[in-house]
C-alpha cells in the first residue's frame, strides 16, 4: 500500500472510531474493507471527492426497542431488540436477526455492515441490514421462545416490509423461531407477504434456504480449489459449529467426497477421525435441532471420536478449514497451526471468524482464504429467490434453486478473482471488497447527495 493510503485509512479509520466508540467489531469489519478500498478509491476520485467511504459505514437508522415478556414461572423479563438499516441503496434491508446473550450494537453494526457487501456481491436487489436481541434461546421453553418471538414482532412490525426490510435467521433464530416471528408479523398485519425468509416450505419458504449458506460456502471451496487446479475429493475438513451452517457444510462436503473430521459448539470439538459419515450427521442434526443438546454428547453415541472441550478445532491437521460458528472464533495462533500443519484452504461459512492477525498469517503463507461475505453468500442469496418465489406466487424446486444457488457462487468466485488475481496469489478479501463496493458506490453516486 502506498503512502498516501496508508495516510487516509489511518486518518478514516481514526474518524470512524472516534465516531463509534468501543465498537471493536464494528471497527474490525469496516478496517478490513477500508484496506482493500483505499487504494481503490484513490483511484477513482469520484469515491473520494462523493465521500463514499465515510457515507457508507453511517447506517441510514438504528431502531433499538424493549422486548418485554413473560417465562413460565410468570417472571417479566426485558431484552433489547434492535434493527440496523444499513443501507437501502440497491435493494430493500435485507439480512438475518441473531438472538443470543453476546449481541451488542457493535455486534449488529458489523454484521449490518459486511452484509451490504455480500448482498450486493450475489448480484441481487438486495440492501444490507442486520438485527437481533441480547436473548437466549438456550434453556428456554418453546412457549418462552414463541412468547419472546411474539413481543420482539410486535414492535419490529412497523418498520420491516417485503419492499421495505426482510429479516431471515441468523445465530439463535432457526425454523422455530422463524414461524413464531412471521406468525406473529402476519397476525399483526393481516396480510401474507414475503416480509421475512427462511420461512417453513408450507408457508412460502423457498426450499433449499436451509441448506443454502453450507451448501453454497462449498461450492465456493470447490471453485477456489478448481482455480488453483485441486479438487475436494478425500480431502480432510475441518468445520467449526454445528448449527444450520455447519450442518449443510459437513453434508455438502460428505456429499462431494470430503471427509469431514470436526464440529464443535461454545463447549468444545468432536474429533471422529474415521470422519463423520451421512448416519453420524443425521445424528447431530437431531441433537441439536430436535433435542437442543451439547456436541459432547457425540462421543458416547460414538465412542471412537474424541471429546476436546473448551478447545476449537484448528490445531487438527486437516486439507480444508470451515469456520462455521461466529465472530473471531480463528485467532493468530490458530492461523499459525493452520499453516504448519499444510492446510490448503480457508473459507468462512461464518460472518467474520477470523481475526486480523489470523487472516494475515493465512495470506502471507499463500494459503487460500475465502471471507465470509463472498464464501456465505449463498444463504442471503437464496433468501433473494425466496422473495423473487413469494411475488411471483411460485415455488422453485430443489434442484432449480439448488443450480441458481451454484451459478451465484460461480458467478462470486469470478468476481473475486476478476478484482484479486496478483501474479502469485488470489486475494480473495480485496476481490470481494472491490467487487461489492464498485456497484454500491457507482449507485450512491447515481442517486446525489443522499
Ligand atoms: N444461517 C444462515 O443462513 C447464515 C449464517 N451466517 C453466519 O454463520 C454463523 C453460524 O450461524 P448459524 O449456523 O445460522 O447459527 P446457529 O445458531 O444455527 O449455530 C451457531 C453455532 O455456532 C456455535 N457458536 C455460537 N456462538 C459461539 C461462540 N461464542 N463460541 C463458539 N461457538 C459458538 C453454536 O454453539 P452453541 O450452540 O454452543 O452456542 C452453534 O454450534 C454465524 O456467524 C452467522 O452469522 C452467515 C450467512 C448466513
Ligand atoms: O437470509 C438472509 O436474509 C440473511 C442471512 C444472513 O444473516 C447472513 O447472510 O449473514
Amino acid at each position: 500500500m502506498s503512502n498516501q493510503s496508508n495516510a487516509e485509512l489511518k486518518h478514516f479509520m481514526q474518524g470512524l472510531i472516534k465516531r463509534n466508540p468501543g465498537e471493536l467489531e464494528f471497527h474490525q469489519a469496516v478496517e478490513e474493507v477500508a484496506i482493500s478500498l483505499m487504494p481503490f478509491i484513490l483511484d477513482h476520485d469520484k469515491y473520494r471527492v462523493g465521500r463514499v467511504l465515510e457515507r457508507l459505514t453511517e447506517p441510514d437508522r438504528i431502531i433499538i426497542f424493549r422486548v418485554c415478556w413473560e417465562d413460565d414461572l410468570g417472571n417479566l423479563r426485558v431484552n433489547r431488540g434492535y434493527r440496523v438499516q444499513f443501507s437501502n441503496c440497491i435493494g430493500p434491508y435485507k439480512g438475518g436477526l441473531r438472538f443470543h446473550p453476546s449481541v451488542s450494537l457493535s455486534i449488529l453494526k458489523f454484521l449490518g455492515f459486511e452484509q451490504i457487501f455480500k448482498n450486493s456481491l450475489t448480484t441481487l436487489p438486495l440492501g444490507g441490514g442486520k438485527g437481533g436481541a441480547n436473548f437466549n434461546p438456550k434453556g428456554k421453553s418453546d412457549r418462552e421462545v414463541m412468547r419472546f418471538c411474539q413481543s420482539f414482532m410486535t414492535e419490529l412490525t412497523r418498520h420491516i416490509g417485503a419492499d421495505i426490510d426482510i429479516p431471515a435467521g441468523d445465530i439463535g433464530v432457526g425454523a422455530r423461531e422463524i414461524g413464531y416471528l412471521y406468525g406473529q408479523f402476519k397476525r399483526l398485519n393481516n396480510r401474507h407477504t414475503g416480509a421475512i425468509t427462511g420461512k417453513g416450505f408450507d408457508y412460502g419458504g423457498s426450499l433449499m434456504r436451509p441448506e443454502a449458506t453450507g451448501y453454497g460456502c462449498v461450492y465456493m471451496m470447490r471453485e477456489a480449489l478448481s482455480h488453483a487446479g485441486d479438487d475436494l475429493d478425500r480431502k480432510t475438513c475441518l468445520v467449526s459449529g454445528a448449527g444450520n451452517v455447519a450442518q449443510f457444510c459437513a453434508e455438502k462436503l460428505i456429499q462431494l467426497g470430503a471427509k469431514v473430521l470436526t464440529m464443535s459448539d461454545s463447549g468444545g470439538t468432536i474429533y471422529d477421525a474415521e470422519g463423520i459419515n451421512e448416519e453420524k450427521l443425521t445424528w447431530i442434526k437431531e441433537l441439536k435441532n430436535v433435542r437442543r443438546g451439547r456436541i459432547s454428547e457425540y462421543t458416547k453415541q460414538f465412542p471412537k471420536a474424541e471429546y476436546l472441550e473448551g478447545k476449537r478445532p484448528w490445531a487438527i491437521p486437516a486439507d480444508l478449514s470451515f469456520p462455521c460458528a461466529t465472530q473471531n472464533e480463528l485467532e493468530e495462533n490458530d492461523a499459525k497451526n493452520l499453516v504448519s500443519n499444510a492446510c490448503q484452504a480457508v473459507c468462512e461459512g461464518a460472518n467474520m471468524p477470523s481475526t486480523k492477525e489470523a487472516i494475515d498469517v493465512i495470506q502471507a503463507a499463500k494459503v487460500i482464504f475465502v471471507p465470509g461475505k463472498a464464501a456465505n453468500a449463498g444463504g442471503v442469496a437464496v433468501s433473494g429467490l425466496e422473495m423473487t418465489q413469494n411475488s411471483m406466487r411460485i415455488h422453485w424446486s430443489a434442484e432449480e434453486v439448488d443450480q441458481k444457488l451454484l451459478g451465484i457462487m460461480q458467478n462470486i468466485h469470478r468476481k473475486c478473482v476478476r478484482y484479486g488475481e496478483t501474479d502469485d496469489y488470489t486475494d480473495y478479501v480485496k476481490g470481494a471488497n472491490i467487487a461489492a463496493f464498485s456497484k454500491i458506490a457507482d449507485t450512491m453516486l447515481a442517486y446525489g447527495v443522499t
